[in-house]
């Protein structure tokens, strides 16, 4: 499993292009016929990408977490980013549409993945943490979430959030997890920035057309620094980097969030007149 273990604030502001994008972008996540692992030392987060293009997959148990099952100690949220597919949990199966979350709790059975039609397959996104308790595991489809709406056309950033794991919703350990789609004709999302004191974020962005990029900027608030982002990648943000980003055109991207505090409006803003 590759490890990122990502360089502290002082160290990224030196960093060239290759060195910041081998650090923080998470590529190549969603390949066919596989389950692709990535593990990074911010807040443990393991994160993976699950195609079953053939027949059913199994997320299986990296040696890397030392642990007789995948869920022994870890709490996992599930995305469907691709067509319909099934999640297996033990003995229980979950359907899965696009954008449909399935949340898995700590001490859960085996997990596989299998999609409707092998020729459109299921893109599972897989975030999981580890878990001080157990919460039960839950399917969340998208017309379940909590919807909050934000920004406007004047600002090219009328955007939906999407909230499925969050306190109040679907409970866990960690975890909160949901997707933002901006809108046609809108670009922008999460600005003004935040950092985070007390959590660590991950963003993957997906249905960004080919052809279409997302700047992703990141860094201390001061220390911008961007990340050029195609489909299906994500870009890990630690407790002290804002995490936002403006395409070339409308897209989507998951937001995954782990550490001590769950509450969604825990973040520090950062003024427009701040940032640099
Ligand atoms: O901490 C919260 C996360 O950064 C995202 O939920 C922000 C976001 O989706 C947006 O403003 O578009
Ligand atoms: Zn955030």
């Amino acid at each position: 499993m590759a490890l990122h273990t990502l360089p502290d604030a002082e160290r990224t502001k030196r960093l060239t292009t290759d060195e910041l994008r081998s650090h923080f972008l998470v590529d190549d996540l969603f390949q066919d016929g596989a389950v692709t692992f990535r593990f990074a030392d911010l807040d443990r987060v393991v994160l993976a990408g699950a195609v079953p293009t053939g027949g059913s997959l199994d997320l299986g148990m990296p040696d890397e977490l030392a642990a007789d099952s995948f869920c022994e100690r870890r709490e996992v949220g599930i995305l469907n980013i691709g067509r319909a597919g099934t999640v297996t949990v033990g003995d229980d199966s979950y359907y899965l549409g696009n954008r449909d979350l399935l949340y898995v709790g700590r001490g859960s059975g085996a997990i596989s993945f299998a999609s409707d039609t092998a020729g459109s397959p299921a893109r599972f996104y897989v975030v999981s943490y580890p878990a001080h308790g157990a919460h039960p595991t839950t399917l969340v489809r998208k017309a379940d979430a909590e919807l909050e709406e934000l920004g406007s056309a004047e600002q090219a950033n009328r955007r939906d959030l999407f909230k499925y794991v969050r306190p109040g919703g679907v409970e866990s350990a960690q975890l909160v997890m949901g997707i933002t789609e901006i809108q046609e004709g809108s670009v922008w999302n999460t600005m003004p920035a935040h950092t985070h004191a007390r959590r660590t974020e991950v963003y993957l962005y997906f249905d960004v057309p080919e052809g279409d990029v997302v700047f992703h900027m990141m860094g201390e608030p001061q220390e911008v620094r961007t990340v050029v982002v195609r489909d299906g990648e994500a870009v890990l943000s630690p407790g002290w980097s804002i995490h936002a980003g403006a395409g070339t055109r409308a897209y989507t991207f998951c937001w995954a969030m782990g550490g001590e505090n769950q509450d969604f409006g825990d973040m520090q803003f950062v003024g427009m007149e701040d940032i640099r």
